[in-house]
């Protein structure tokens, strides 16, 4: 039984768990002072900043995709509290980073204790989880795979039948007041390590060492897709030449060519430029190091 004073926060409409309310429950048995609330899809954000500053919590779970997690995270800005993410949501990007696949796992990590002071990435006065990406998105990669277009721009649909065929996009990338000029089909933006397919595309990063990486993958031909496949699948992307990587703690991105761009796996409105850093405030986040997360 956990004595921590938490706030246990969930998103009814996160998902598709048939057996969700039985989980929740099972989650509750494991808590000894809590409150439960649950999101109601309009001002949510201004709601939970208000449970956050009324409440005298220690612990805030937050049962949910990483948009639930996000206004959670916004509303602990400059709070101690303690947050742990239950993935209850279709992709779960964040979660996945922190090796927080399942509830259960999520349960380990709060008896445990194991918890990480995560660095937080502001895109545009926007908080980022995970990662952003411009240009051909993983997730969308999968959703084709498996019949699901939702979500997907109209020329994806076109174009998505022959990898090889997609274009690359220019960037400008303006870091350390140097400008450099790179063509990517794929840009990411990371402070996690994979997408919430489980795709690691950026291997051995960790989420709490004041930096995040950028990443330019750039293959031509069936030959280099694979090596990337390959590559993504075993956690190294090491000596691929046409991948690059950066380290950085602040970064702006010129997106002249309009390539979509998406938040979290949610696309975002393009925006000419795009400027990545951290910001002041961490988070403390349960996370599952055994699961190899980070
Ligand atoms: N009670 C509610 N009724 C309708 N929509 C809600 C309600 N509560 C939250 N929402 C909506 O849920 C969305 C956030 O979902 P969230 O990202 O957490 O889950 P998801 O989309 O299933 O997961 P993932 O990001 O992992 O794909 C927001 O658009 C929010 O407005």
């Amino acid at each position: 039984m956990i004595k921590q004073h938490a706030l246990f926060i969930y998103n009814p409409f996160s998902g598709d768990m048939p057996d969700k309310d039985d989980i929740i429950a099972s989650i509750c048995d494991h808590l000894g002072n809590y409150e439960l609330w649950k999101t109601t899809g309009e001002k949510d954000g201004e709601k939970i900043k208000k449970l956050v500053k009324d409440g005298d919590y220690d612990l805030i779970l937050v049962g949910g995709g990483d948009g639930t997690i996000k206004m959670v995270a916004e509303a602990l800005e400059g709070k101690k509290i303690k947050l742990l993410p239950i993935p209850f949501g279709s992709a779960n990007g964040l979660a996945t980073c922190l090796g927080l696949k399942t509830w259960e796992d999520s349960l380990e990590s709060l008896d445990k204790g194991s918890t990480i002071d995560m660095d937080l990435m502001d895109v545009n006065g926007q908080v980022s989880l995970h990662l952003s990406d411009f240009g051909l998105n993983a997730g969308m990669i999968k959703k084709f795979e498996d019949g699901d277009e939702r979500g997907m721009v109209a020329y994806f649909k076109n174009s998505l039948s022959s990898l090889r065929d997609i274009k690359p996009y220019p960037f400008k990338i303006i870091l350390r007041g140097k400008e450099e000029n790179v063509e990517a089909k794929m840009l990411i933006v990371a402070n996690g390590s994979k997408y919430g397919t489980g795709a690691t595309i950026n291997p051995g990063s960790k989420m709490d060492d004041g930096i995040f990486e950028i990443i330019a993958l750039n293959p031509n031909g069936l030959q280099e897709w694979l090596e990337l496949t390959y590559g993504v699948m075993r956690e190294d992307l090491s000596g691929l030449d046409f991948v690059r990587r950066w380290s950085a703690d602040r970064v702006s991105i010129e997106n002249s060519a309009e390539a979509p761009f998406h938040v979290d796996g949610e696309i975002v409105e393009v925006k000419n430029k795009v400027s990545f850093q951290l910001r002041d405030h961490k988070i403390k986040m349960y996370w599952h190091p055994e699961n190899h997360g980070l």
